[in-house]
């Protein structure tokens, strides 16, 4: 089975949810237009990293976020990683991304297990507690947020669970762009599934961001790349390539368990 994927890279603007909301909903019309059947959007998406104001633009139960992707999956029959708000739940925040299939229901909630101290987020964020697996159309994939993707224990505690597929929702800094490459294609080679990675672009106060989201197939080739700026990046992840991958250098038969 073959989908057309699309990353939205979005330039964010720095603590105004309005402002986001209706450029998000820009591009995700736009790439409904191009056909895209699924759609993923970066981390914190409606308020940037403006972490000091949460008590004023953070989302109470990311009731926000989810009734805006539920609106947009239907009216334009597309599945969503909605990227990730900064959602208020019992009185504590969380950066928490929520997925929506075509018919508006949820089919994942995960919050951010990795809280990024460069950025600040252990003195604003509390850390989730839950998996990241989620079923879309009959196939298993699993999600990330940014700094995660330095953890591969934590990615390949999910692949070994079935993930065929992995997502990944961030704010990436341009100084460690070289990183953010290079983690993400060892992700997909150690892993031989699809790397799909949705980065912001623009600047904040005290950042500038990579951009640089890619779509990167199970045997570490980049199938799409964005530039610095605004845009979408578009691929095909076929997932019988998965398989095939798997077939030929049988990575998961050979693992020696008992060892690690
Ligand atoms: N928002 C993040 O988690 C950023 C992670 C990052 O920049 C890194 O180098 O790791």
């Amino acid at each position: 089975m073959k989908i057309k994927v699309a990353c939205i890279q979005m330039d964010i603007a720095f603590g105004q949810p309005e402002r986001n909301f209706e450029n998000a909903f820009r591009w995700i019309e736009e790439a409904a237009r191009s056909q895209c059947r699924l759609i993923v959007l970066p981390e914190l998406w409606t308020t940037g990293y403006d972490l000091p104001r949460l008590n004023e633009i953070g989302d109470p139960n990311g009731e926000q976020l989810k009734g805006f992707l539920k609106k947009c999956a239907k009216k334009f029959n597309v599945d969503i990683i909605g990227g990730s708000t900064a959602q208020i739940k019992d009185s504590k925040f969380y950066n928490s991304l929520f997925a929506v299939d075509k018919n508006g229901q949820v089919v994942k909630e995960y919050s951010k297990l990795h809280l990024f101290k460069l950025m600040d987020e252990h003195h604003f964020l509390s850390s989730g507690r839950d998996h990241a697996l989620f079923n879309l159309n009959g196939h298993t994939f699993a999600s990330f947020i940014c700094y995660d993707i330095r953890f591969p224990e934590w990615l390949r505690k999910h692949v070994l669970q079935g993930a065929e597929a992995i997502f990944v929702v961030a704010e990436w800094p341009l100084p460690r762009l070289n990183h953010w490459k290079t983690l993400l294609v060892a992700r997909a080679i150690e892993n031989q599934c699809y790397v799909v990675a949705c980065n912001r672009s623009g600047d904040d106060p005290k950042n500038t961001f990579a951009g640089h989201s890619l779509i990167i197939d199970p045997w570490g080739e980049i199938i799409a790349e964005g530039s610095e700026g605004e845009g979408l990046i578009v691929g095909e992840i076929d997932m019988d390539l998965v398989k095939k991958v798997r077939k030929q250098i049988p990575v998961f038969d050979d693992r020696l368990s008992d060892f690690y």
